[in-house]
């Protein structure tokens, strides 16, 4: 065993297989292997905040709160303007991606700027590494930890630090950190700015159907959204049993619906599919194993599975997803639920093959 001083703040430690091993006649040279349960803190930072701090009394997952809850608006303190504002994201994170569709969907790559944090959540949180595939450093800062820009715009700031974040790079402030409103914001919020006169009118919330998203948005957060999080941060087994059984019969609700109409709230796309995607798309790669939502797979539902491929190949959606990083994140950083860090090879999905959506619900 080995450690290494990685950054100032923590060291990783491999293993190193000194053995020669022999395969098919061949001699491999030896391989060092990288073992997410050893990222070690060093005392220079103040204890991440884990998913421990989020279980309540009963075992139970409660999420907290986004704590930075600013508006991008004109007239108001931090108004559209195109360059000036900053998406911090995690490819694996599917409240991130939310954001980084809706971006894509608004046509809006050339307005936002933004940076992907490694997939590995170690003791100090996210992490900006420059050696993983789609990952930079921070542009605005140079820090190496996204606790780092938490507290440099707001010293003795004690909540989580998580991502998105909607980052202000004139003010050098964060504007919001709660996915659903910054999808929102970017529904209307820079119209002005979007690439084509298509983009500017796509309307991801509109007014005559506020009423039935919020309402499918509702139930689809608390059982499906944050329901494969309460089924796989439950730390007893009733909290893991109502769980996941909220989770089915609101997967089974979803079929019923997606039998009969297009997209989840009828014959359009809303923030309500994307609100949706983004769970989907990890559902059989991750959650069924890793977090034990295992009573079925998405592609045993014949509806939602088409669905999803549907999205997947829609502009905005499986060219924002990133299965490496998603994989990656939650089997290696996990280490009470995977203490191993092995990543899971299965299994096998076309989100490419072809879909039913059209011949059944056609435009
Ligand atoms: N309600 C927030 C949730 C964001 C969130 O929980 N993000 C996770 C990544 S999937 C995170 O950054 N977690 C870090 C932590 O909890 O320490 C939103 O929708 O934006």
């Amino acid at each position: 065993m080995y450690f290494y001083k990685i950054s100032k703040h923590y060291n990783v430690k491999f293993l190193k297989t000194f053995s020669k091993l022999s395969e098919n006649g061949r001699f491999l040279e030896p391989t060092a292997t990288f073992i997410g349960v050893n990222v070690k803190r060093n005392k220079t930072m103040k204890k991440h905040q884990d998913v421990s701090s989020s279980i309540n009394k009963a075992g139970e997952f409660v999420r907290k709160e986004s704590s930075f809850r600013n508006q991008v608006e004109a007239n108001g303190e931090f108004p559209p303007e195109s360059g000036r504002y900053h998406l911090y994201v995690s490819y694996a994170c599917p409240w991130a991606h939310r954001t980084l569709i809706s971006r894509k969907l608004k046509g809006l790559e050339d307005v936002i700027s933004y940076t992907t944090v490694d997939y590995l959540m170690g003791e100090n949180g996210w992490r900006f590494n420059d050696q993983i595939p789609g990952c930079t450093k921070d542009p605005i800062f140079g820090v190496e930890y996204m606790r780092e820009i938490y507290h440099k715009v707001s010293p003795g700031y004690d909540g989580r630090i998580t991502v998105p974040v909607l980052f202000d790079k004139k003010a050098k402030k964060i504007v919001n950190n709660e996915s659903s409103e910054i999808i929102r914001m970017f529904n209307h919020g820079f119209d002005e700015f979007c690439a084509t006169e298509q983009q500017r009118q796509l309307d991801l919330y509109p007014l005559e159907k506020r009423n039935e998203i919020d309402e499918v948005n509702a139930w689809v957060y608390l059982n499906i959204n944050n329901g494969v999080y309460r089924s796989g941060f439950a730390t007893s087994q009733e909290a893991y049993d109502k769980a996941v059984q909220d989770l089915f019969a609101h997967l089974d609700k979803l079929e019923d619906l997606l039998s009969k109409q297009r997209y989840v709230t009828g014959n359009t796309l809303t923030e309500a599919d994307v609100r949706l995607y983004t769970t989907l798309v990890r559902f059989d790669p991750v959650y069924h194993g890793h977090f034990k939502c295992n009573k079925k797979r998405i592609i045993d539902y014949p509806n939602i599975w088409s669905y999803l491929r549907e999205l997947y190949q829609m502009p905005g959606f499986g060219d924002t997803t990133d299965m490496e990083h998603i994989t990656k994140h939650y089997q290696m950083s996990h280490v009470k639920i995977n203490p191993y860090g092995i990543v899971y090879i299965g299994p096998d999905l076309d989100f490419m093959a072809p879909h039913d959506r059209n011949e059944k619900f056609p435009v």
